[in-house]
């Protein structure tokens, strides 16, 4: 059992949470994760599904993503190797935080973890090669309810810290819509909160 830290974003409802680490002479032990221990804290989420993703390279960015409707997911990132600028937006109508952007470091050595409440967009830049992205998701991929929209949506504006002419983005991101457009075809992305 290790004492959870959780510090409070500037969005509505995300968190940092900054686990215990037991360092000795061969390294460290943390509990990466706890129902029990998230729980006493309020974190009370039924994490189904765990993910893990591999950016070989620094400088290449993923997102923005989310699942709509029903099948929001809250995540719960951390990061194994590396490390990255990791990015939330707040698409929750009604939020007082609605369409601001926060972005935090996250890395294998600051062993901060990011909780991203359903209802917000998700992204990150590899600053480092051989990056290990990990997150539990509590609702299942549902293909059918995949979103995104555009990292460098001028309406967000997200200040992104790196040459984005450089960037390594996969296919489907270089291509997804302004937060706009995508408001204009499916007006409750999570509904109004
Ligand atoms: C997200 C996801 C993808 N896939 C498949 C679909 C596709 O063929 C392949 C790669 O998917 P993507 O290109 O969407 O992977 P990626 O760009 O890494 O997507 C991830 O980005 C970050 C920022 C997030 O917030 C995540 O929720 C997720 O959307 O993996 C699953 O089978 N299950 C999943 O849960």
């Amino acid at each position: 059992m290790g004492k959870l830290k959780i510090i409070s974003t500037q969005l509505q409802d995300a968190k940092i949470i900054e686990p215990e680490v037991f360092g000795d002479q061969r390294g460290f032990f943390t509990e990466s994760y706890s129902k029990r221990d998230y729980q006493k804290l309020g974190l009370n989420f039924d994490f189904i599904q765990d993910n893990q993703s591999l950016s070989q390279t620094a400088g290449v960015l993923r997102g923005l993503h989310f699942q709509r409707g029903e099948s929001a997911q809250t995540k719960l990132i951390h990061v194994v190797t590396g490390v990255v600028w990791d990015v939330i937006v707040d698409l929750r109508q009604g939020s007082p935080t609605y369409k601001k952007w926060e972005g935090f470091i996250i890395s294998a050595s600051n062993h901060r973890q990011l909780l991203v409440p359903r209802g917000f967009a998700h992204g990150f830049v590899t600053l480092t090669n051989n990056v290990n992205f990990l997150y539990k998701c509590d609702h299942y991929y549902d293909p059918a309810a995949d979103g995104g929209i555009s990292y460098c949506d001028p309406d967000l504006n997200i200040n992104w810290p790196i040459d984005l002419q450089q960037a390594i983005i996969s296919e489907k991101d270089a291509h997804q819509v302004l937060l706009r457009e995508f408001e204009k075809d499916n007006p409750f992305i999570y509904g109004k909160i």
